[in-house]
Formats: C-alpha cells, structure tokens, sequence
C-alpha cells in the first residue's frame, strides 16, 4: 500500500509563486468585500486525468492557480501530454502523443497530491501499463488505497508493488466487473469511472459515492461518449465504450473554497460575497451556517455570507459522504464555533485523524476537546465509525495571536481565519499548503482587508 508522504509545503508555494511560506497577521479585524471562487480542485485534477482517455485534445475551463493543478500538468507532461493555458484558467490537454514517462519525472511528484492513483484507468487503456508514485495528500488519517487496488484487480488489472510506488499491467485489456465498495470513498468511485469507462463489458459499482465533483466527472465523461448511469441507491452502471473523444468543459465551482470563505466572514464577524458559489452543492452546509446564526443571501453570481452581529449559537455537526456535512467544512466551521455561546459537538466520521489543526486554535485560546474515540453516546443520523472522532468546543473564547505551523489544506486555512480573527500578531509557516486548493489566498485576503505581511 503506498503511504502518503509528507507535502512539502515550500515546493507547493513555489509552483504558485508565493514568494514566502509564512504569513504574519495581525488580526482583529473583520474581511468584507468579494472575492471569486472558480473551478474546484476535487473536480479539476480529475478531469485533467480524464483527457488522458482520448486520443485527441480537450478543453477545460475555469481551472483554478493551485499547486494541485500543477502537480497534476507535470504527470501529463512527463507522459506525454501538452498543456497549453489558451486563455487565464483555460487549458488546452492535447493527448494525441500520450507514451510512457520516465521514472525519475514521475517520482519528481510522489508526496505532493492524491491524484497519481487516478492515473492507473487511463493509462492501462493508452499503454497497457501504469507506474504509480507514492501518494501525498492531507495527512488527516491512514489514507489507504484497498478500495482502488482491488477495484483494478476486479477490472483485470495485476498489481505490483515496489518501493518507491506501484506498477499495474493489463496483459488481457479491462473488462467490465460487479464491485461493491466497503465505503462510498470518492477516489474510488472515480477510479472505478476512469477505469471502468474504456473497459470491454459493463461495470456495476455498488456504493458508489456521488458527490457533486463525481457528477460533474460523469458529465464530462458523457460528454467524451461514455454511457454511464446513476442508478438510485448508489448505484452506477458503466457500459465500457472502445474510444472517447476529448469534452470541452468548465468546472463546477469550489464548494469546499466557498464554504471556506462563509466560515471566515463568521469568524471575522465580517461580510463577504463569494462570487461563482452555488446555493446547490451548498445545501447541506447553508442549513448549518443559517443554525449557527450566520446569514446569507443567495444572489445571481454567487453568495453573501456575513455575522449577525449578535452571538452566534452552537451546533451538532455530523460529517459524512454526500449529500451530508463534508469532511473539508469542518474546520473552518470549527473557528467560528468558538466565537458561539454554549457548547458545539462537531463529530469526524470520514477521517480518523482530523482535528489536529484544534491544537493551534487551543493555543490561540479556544476550548476544544477532542475526544479520540468519539462520543457514542450520543444518538444521530450517521452511523458510528470504527474511526470516528469528537471535538467539544465550548464558546464563546476571545482569541489571540500565536506562532503556528500549518499542518494540512483545510486545517490551514483555519489557523489562517483563526489569526484574522484573533487579537494581536500572529505568525503562521507553511502556508504553501494553503496553496494546494486556495486559489490566490494572498490576494483575496488582501481584497477582504486583511492586516498581514508576507515574512
Ligand atoms: C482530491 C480529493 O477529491 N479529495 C477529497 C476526497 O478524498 P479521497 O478520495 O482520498 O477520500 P475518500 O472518499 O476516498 O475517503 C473516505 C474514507 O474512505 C477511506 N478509504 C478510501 C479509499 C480506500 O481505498 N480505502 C479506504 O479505507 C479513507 O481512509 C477515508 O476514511 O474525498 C474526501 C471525502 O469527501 C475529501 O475530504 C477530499 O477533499
Ligand atoms: C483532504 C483534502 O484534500 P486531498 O484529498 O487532496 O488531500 C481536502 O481538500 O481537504
């Protein structure tokens, strides 16, 4: 199984041109304005895998400035592909001489994102092989891959693993295959697509997960020439095509940025427009945002969020897989439970190791406890784990500023709001993390009036 590697933040900040990895902010004061939020990282990455399916070129739009998105180019380009940026956020993935890449410029990437494990469909169809690098990704649990390997071994795939990766041969082609997933995993469901999609026969996948990003990579499937079906009950159905041809798409927006910026108008007790958001994709957390206290307004381009200005109130959050409260809201969302009256449970059913990012906030002055085995004594809707945890946080706690490290994506940009929020200086390294899925978070905080330096 490959383990995932630690990001190396600076190298993240690099491929994005942030020119410091730490950020100094002196906080205090609330972020009003607009900003944009444009395609989403969880659906980019993968369509620019899925141009790998076709022998001639594709188009993708609204492709945010993140380092994922440049991890993700440089393994298309090391097998071949040309990425050409025809407009800003407009790629142009050119396939028509797609081979094989050299060890070394694949390893060159091992660590940084999830992504390479997406590459095994596409290449098993265009080459009858695949080298896989070690993963990299946010450490926030174990973060296997069974589900995708024995998937693959299903689709006829055989599965080598070395020290420095996977290789995965198809001496017999793909065929179609009934796979039941133990849990409805993203990456799965989209590696189960990708492979399934070009394989001779029809697949069947059981327990499928069916996020927004997942539909909007069926979409762009069809529109290659996929017959793919989402049946109810998680179910979906992909009867195998021998050619696809390249999609000219724009992505859905990032529901996970956006639910990110609503959490630090809260924080901040501030007023922003995320301009691009969607009231859709973000049901689920507007419930939450709206019982907490917090106020929206959706308007033709987007979302305003904005503070009441009176004390926000506590919440029970669960995560789960979609259509429920996402793993990657929650700690966000945490930073402005600290500022609620009462006690907020927020318990992790995705990721076993999620709330590490809370130390920080401790240290900043909030009350948070997290208790390592959850809470079951409490009765909800999703059921219990094996892995689940719990964190407590009581409010409301004033905040103040602190010397922190950034230790993933979403837990980053919690310690970046908590410091906006918190009064005093704050010191935060490693925000190369950030970068992997915000797009230009130096300058949308710089457009909100944020008070920082780059040190
Ligand atoms: C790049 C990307 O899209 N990342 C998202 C994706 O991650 P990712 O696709 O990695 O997350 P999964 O949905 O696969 O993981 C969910 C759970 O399944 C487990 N699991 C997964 C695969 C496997 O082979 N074995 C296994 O046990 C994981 O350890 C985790 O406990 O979905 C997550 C859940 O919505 C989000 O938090 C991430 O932002
Ligand atoms: C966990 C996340 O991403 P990844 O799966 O790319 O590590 C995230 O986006 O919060």
């Amino acid at each position: 199984m490959t383990s995932t590697l630690d990001i190396d933040s600076q190298k993240a900040a690099e491929r994005v041109g942030l020119t410091s990895d730490t950020i100094v902010i002196r906080g205090g004061k609330p972020l009003t304005g607009r900003i944009e939020v444009r395609g989403a990282k969880n659906l980019v990455t993968k369509a620019m895998v899925a141009a790998l399916l076709a022998d001639d070129p594709s188009t993708l739009k609204s492709v945010p400035e993140i380092s994922d998105v440049h991890v993700v180019r440089g393994l298309l380009e090391a097998h071949g592909v040309v990425v050409t940026e025809q407009a800003p956020g407009e790629l142009l993935l050119d396939t028509t001489n797609v081979q094989s890449a050299h060890i070394a410029e694949i390893n060159a990437h091992a660590g940084s994102s999830r992504i390479p494990i997406l590459f095994c469909g596409p290449l098993l169809h265009q080459l009858g092989e695949a080298f896989i690098p070690d993963l990299g990704g946010c450490k926030i649990g174990d973060r296997p891959i069974d589900f995708h390997l024995n998937a693959l071994r299903a689709l006829g795939a055989t599965v080598e693993k070395l020290a420095d990766g996977i290789r995965l041969t198809a001496p017999n082609g793909l065929s179609g295959a009934r796979i039941e997933l133990p849990y409805p995993s993203v990456g799965a469901t989209e590696q189960v697509l990708l492979s399934a999609v070009r394989a001779t026969g029809t697949t069947e996948l059981k327990n499928a997960a069916i996020e927004p990003e997942i539909m909007d990579l069926i979409a762009i499937l069809q529109k290659m020439g996929a017959i793919i079906s989402v049946e109810p009950n998680r179910v979906i159905v992909i009867e195998g095509v021998e050619k696809l041809h390249g999609y000219l798409h724009s992505a859905i927006f990032d529901r996970n940025e956006a639910a990110s910026w609503a959490s630090a108008a809260l924080a901040t007790r501030g007023d922003i427009v995320v301009g691009g958001a969607q009231q859709q994709e973000l049901m689920t957390f507007l419930n939450v945002y709206r019982k907490a206290g917090g106020l929206f307004d959706v308007l033709e381009d987007g979302i305003r969020f904005w503070h009441p200005g009176t004390p926000l109130r506590p919440v029970m959050v669960e995560t789960d897989v979609h259509p429920g409260f996402m793993t990657d809201w929650q700690q966000p969302l945490i930073v402005a439970l600290t500022q609620a009256e009462g006690q907020s449970v927020v318990h992790e059913t995705v990721y076993e190791n999620r709330f590490g990012f809370t130390e920080a906030l401790n240290e900043m002055g909030a009350d948070i406890v997290v208790y390592k085995s959850g809470i079951a004594s409490i009765t909800r809707r999703v059921p219990r784990r094996p892995l689940e945890q719990a964190a407590v946080i009581t409010g409301p706690t004033p905040l103040h500023g602190a010397d922190v490290r950034v230790p993933d994506l979403r837990g980053g940009f919690s310690h970046l709001i908590a410091a906006l929020a918190a009064e005093g200086t704050s010191t935060i390294s490693n925000v190369g993390i950030i970068s992997r899925g915000y797009e230009l978070f130096i300058d949308k905080l710089d457009q909100l009036g944020a008070d920082f330096e780059l040190a």
